[in-house]
């Protein structure tokens, strides 16, 4: 498709001095107009992408500054400032005494079509970072991100809007952001607390925002992204790598930290005793650096590219270019330095590039195991589910009280493939469905479909339940597994969830069974039982999980007590039921019983939704009760 451009340069033109507006209008490539600058005592100035061209045969003056300040809007903190209904800005410097002395208007643009590039990533719903010089187009590319996530693909998308750039200036936001809806920020310096009350008060699933700067601002985004909200961002910096040694940014791409190693744990792998390791897992999973309009840089997997970095091996990311004229996109993979991947596609069995509805695109497999892995299940086929244990019989798998819990006949567990200290009775179970869903302890199902038949997509798109998602998707990356984490619960083709809410809220997961979904249930949230049922799921063999549980282990610093956690548990829980009552038409839901201090945490949790809340009962069985707010 080509670009279908909306840029109101009237608007702005009007705002300026009669000669310089004549300037302009004599010009024959005013659509690509980028910015006009007007300087005190020098000749006004047009940018293009290719250079800059003079609009005026005299100086400028004090008098053509005010002309233009006082017909735009009030100049925020920023120093920037709108037009009414329009995408322009007007950004001010000034001379000591605060007086304006001069001028750059850039002409903002909705972009239509501008998506396409990254169209693919974006509706996958992780969330993305957008690095690129100053006007390489990050604010306009962000703009039709939103107008698509909201229009195209109906999401809830909210954009905090520091300089009113992205929805434009006035209450009312420009069409350009479709339906999504536009939070202004007072003070620039608040920008990090208006991006956590969208995420308390206006239940997004998307939240845009151009240009995280400060500390600040990477630990909402990282607050947000916990909470399992997709961020789209823009940040200062042209690359990852230069992300990455930004201290006030490098969180966002996962930050660096000095470890000492052991003599022996040195010496086996061959470096130093002191190595920079990533320090956790990154706010963004996908880094994109934009060149220009039609041309990107792609980091995928920001946490294995970050890995690569700092162990000082080749990285490994996409070109993609998009054909002016055709609107075509072609993704080339590179390694560091822009060279083709030597032999990729070659080995693989399949053609290195492959076009579907106009889009030339590649397959995206990552390290070498992956890449075997991947390959193998191209020749074969996806494997479904592993063969149900022919013996037939019941199964015992204990649950958390350690007693244990017999499964009715039908629904059948598989042999162990291996016995690791580290999974023990962790291990899931695969199981075939005609049971009471109380019955369940930890497993996977399909209902009514005998586990064998069942064959995962290409991608399995996992819904997560009461499931930490940055462990989930920890979990899939170290696996190498094409599984994707998505908000919509409909979309997916599998929902993940812990025991304990299965026992309580099986009607949450009716719907899931009715449309025969594949429903993996965890002991609890431990990277080790999700790979374990990621790997039961793509037949992954054991030594690979126990060697990817002891890396996700390493950087996410996670442990079974961690994760069994009273406090979290019990405030995810709260979440659940908020959402239960905002979305599932319940009136009222009652939380588990609870000590004063989480009961405390649960209200003010309820307040923060609009939603009533109230203690019953007596100790040790006080708990909380969650009511809809009378409207
Ligand atoms: N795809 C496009 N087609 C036409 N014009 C575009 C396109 N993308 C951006 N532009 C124009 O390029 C200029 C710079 O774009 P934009 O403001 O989005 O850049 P930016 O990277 O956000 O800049 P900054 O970092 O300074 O905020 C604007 O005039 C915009 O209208």
């Amino acid at each position: 498709m080509q670009h279908v451009i909306t840029d109101d340069l009237e608007a702005l033109l009007a705002t300026l001095p009669p000669d310089i507006h004549d300037a302009v209008n004599r010009l024959e490539n005013r659509s690509e107009l980028l910015e006009i600058v007007l300087d005190l005592g020098r000749l006004a100035e047009g940018r293009f992408p290719e250079g800059e061209v003079i609009l005026s045969t005299t100086p400028v003056t004090y008098a053509d500054l005010e002309y233009v300040v006082e017909r735009i809007g009030e100049f925020g903190d920023d120093n920037r400032a709108g037009i009414e209904r329009t995408l322009h800005r007007i950004s001010a410097m000034r001379n000591r005494k605060g007086r304006v002395v001069g001028l750059t208007c850039r002409i903002g643009r909705a972009v239509l079509g501008s998506i396409a590039l990254i169209r693919d990533i974006v509706e996958q719903g992780q969330s993305i970072l957008i690095l690129g010089r100053p006007g390489v187009g990050k604010t306009t590319l962000l703009r039709e991100i939103a107008r698509v996530l909201a229009d195209e693909a109906n999401k809830r998308v909210v954009v905090v809007d520091t300089s009113n750039e992205i929805a434009g200036d006035g209450d009312i936001p420009h069409p350009g952001i479709g339906r999504a809806r536009r939070m202004q920020v007072a003070r620039t310096a608040e920008q990090h607390a208006v991006m956590i009350e969208a995420v308390e008060n206006h239940m997004p699933q998307i939240i845009v925002i151009d240009e995280i700067g400060t500390e600040l601002e990477a630990a909402a985004a990282r607050t947000i992204a916990e909470r399992g909200v997709q961020l789209v961002a823009t940040a200062h910096g042209n690359s990852l790598g230069n992300l990455l040694v930004n201290p006030t940014l490098s969180d966002l791409v996962g930050g660096i930290q000095t470890v000492t190693l052991g003599d022996e744990e040195a010496r086996r792998r061959h470096t130093q005793k002191s190595i920079q390791e990533r320090k956790s897992l990154p706010t963004f999973a996908v880094v994109v650096e934009q060149q220009s309009w039609d041309e990107a840089v792609v980091h995928r997997d920001v946490a294995d590219t970050v890995d690569n970095m700092l162990r000082g091996q080749a990285i490994i990311a996409e070109e993609r270019t998009r054909d002016e004229e055709t609107g075509e996109v072609t993704v080339r993979r590179i390694t560091t330095g822009g060279m083709d991947v030597p032999g990729w596609g070659s080995g693989l069995g399949g053609p290195a590039r492959q076009q579907t509805q106009g889009f030339t695109t590649s397959m995206f497999e990552r390290s070498d195991r992956n890449h075997t892995h991947l390959s193998s299940l191209r020749s074969n086929g996806l494997p479904g589910v592993p063969t149900v244990d022919p013996r037939g019989g019941g199964e015992r798998v204990r649950n958390r009280n350690q007693t244990t819990a017999h499964i009715a006949p039908q629904v059948q567990a598989l042999a162990p493939t291996g016995t690791s200290p580290r999974d023990g009775e962790a291990r899931a179970a695969v199981l075939t469905q005609s049971r009471p869903v109380t019955d369940i302890t930890e497993g996977i199902f399909q209902a009514n479909e005998p586990a064998s038949d069942f064959s995962p997509p290409k991608t399995l798109k996992v819904y997560p339940f009461g499931v930490n998602r940055d462990r989930l998707s920890e979990s899939a990356r170290q696996l190498g597994v094409p599984v994707l984490i998505t908000n919509n619960e409909r979309e997916a083709d599998a929902v993940i969830t812990l025991k304990n809410y299965y026992r309580r809220q099986p009607e949450r997961l009716q719907q899931a069974e009715q449309e025969r979904k594949l429903i993996i249930i965890l002991k609890n949230n431990t990277i080790a039982q999700m790979q374990h049922a990621f790997a039961r799921i793509f037949d992954i063999p054991e030594n690979a999980i126990d060697e990817a549980s002891a890396i996700s282990d390493r950087v996410t610093g996670d442990s079974e007590t961690e994760f069994d956690d009273p406090g979290k548990q019990a405030m995810l829980e709260t979440e659940d039921a908020i959402h239960q009552v905002l979305n599932k038409g319940l009136t009222t839901a009652e939380l588990a019983p609870a000590n004063a201090y989480i009961r405390r945490l649960q209200h003010q949790m309820a307040t923060r939704y609009n939603l009533i809340s109230r203690s019953r009962g007596k100790e040790p069985y006080r708990r909380v009760k969650i009511f809809r707010a009378r409207d």
